[in-house]
């Protein structure tokens, strides 16, 4: 895989018209991810949008909730033949442990591939003084991410979602085959915006990620298709 077909682009836009023309402009973008806005507002038709494009889709619903809701959710998502869905970590054991059987169980009745299951360990909006003060989480955010990605690999899942500020850590302690999905990735012209753990697509990716989340340096640039050029340009150089 080359360093452009590890970059997954957001379509946080508001409706099926809003991604289309993002997905037209961005026509060498090979894996998009539909997230809450835009599956809330479209339902399973942008899926299909996509697929007809020949299109990798990354189906970010962060599902957080108990073990049978979950399991549920994780069922009929696996069904839509997606490539990567997400889950809360804090949902616990033994909802992560459902979760996983159900993709497995959602995807066998669709006849698909099932979607590898990645869990969150903390949002990268997030830093170690909410993490302490607001969340009231008695760790160091290092510790706590490592934690929580340790507890979804024994948990069956496949990989987890972290910040690039903690990817070599996982990356060492969880070994080559979990997967590691990073945003919160800013190259150094972009603004960080709500993320607060963030470092540049090439450090990320030389930092173990499999697969980097870029959103706004790119959707929200003057001209999309430049701003995907320039980062692509960058990872060819450092690579
Ligand atoms: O911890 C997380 C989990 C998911 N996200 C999602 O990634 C993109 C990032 O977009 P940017 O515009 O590059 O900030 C967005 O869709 C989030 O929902 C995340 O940022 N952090």
């Amino acid at each position: 895989m080359n360093a452009q077909e590890q970059i997954i682009v957001p379509l946080d836009v508001a409706d099926e018209q809003a991604a289309i023309a993002l997905i037209e402009q961005l026509e060498s973008v090979t894996f998009f991810k539909v997230g809450l806005e835009l599956f809330t507002s479209t339902g399973p038709k942008i899926l299909e949008v996509l697929k007809s494009r020949q299109k990798r889709i990354f189906l970010d619903l962060k599902f957080h909730d108990i073990p049978n809701t979950v399991a549920g959710a994780c069922r009929a998502a696996a069904r839509y033949g997606v490539d990567l869905l997400t889950i809360h970590t804090t949902c616990g054991k033994e909802a992560l442990s459902a979760a996983a059987e159900a993709v497995q169980a959602g995807a066998a009745d669709a006849g698909v591939k099932p979607p590898k299951l990645i869990a969150i360990t903390l949002l990268t909006s997030l830093s170690s003084r909410q993490l302490a003060f607001e969340l009231k989480i008695p760790l160091e955010l290092p510790e706590y991410t490592l934690e929580m990605a340790l507890m979804a690999q024994e948990m069956g899942l496949d990989g987890a979602v972290c910040s690039p500020v903690e990817v070599a850590q996982l990356r060492q302690s969880c070994g080559d085959d979990f997967l590691l999905v990073c945003p919160g990735v800013r190259p150094t012209w972009a603004q960080k915006g709500d993320q607060a753990r963030s470092l540049t697509p090439a450090q990320a990716l030389s930092a173990g990620a499999n697969y980097l989340v870029i959103g706004r340096p790119i959707t929200a640039a003057a001209d999309p298709e430049l701003a995907w050029k320039r980062i692509c340009e960058e990872l060819v150089a450092v690579t």
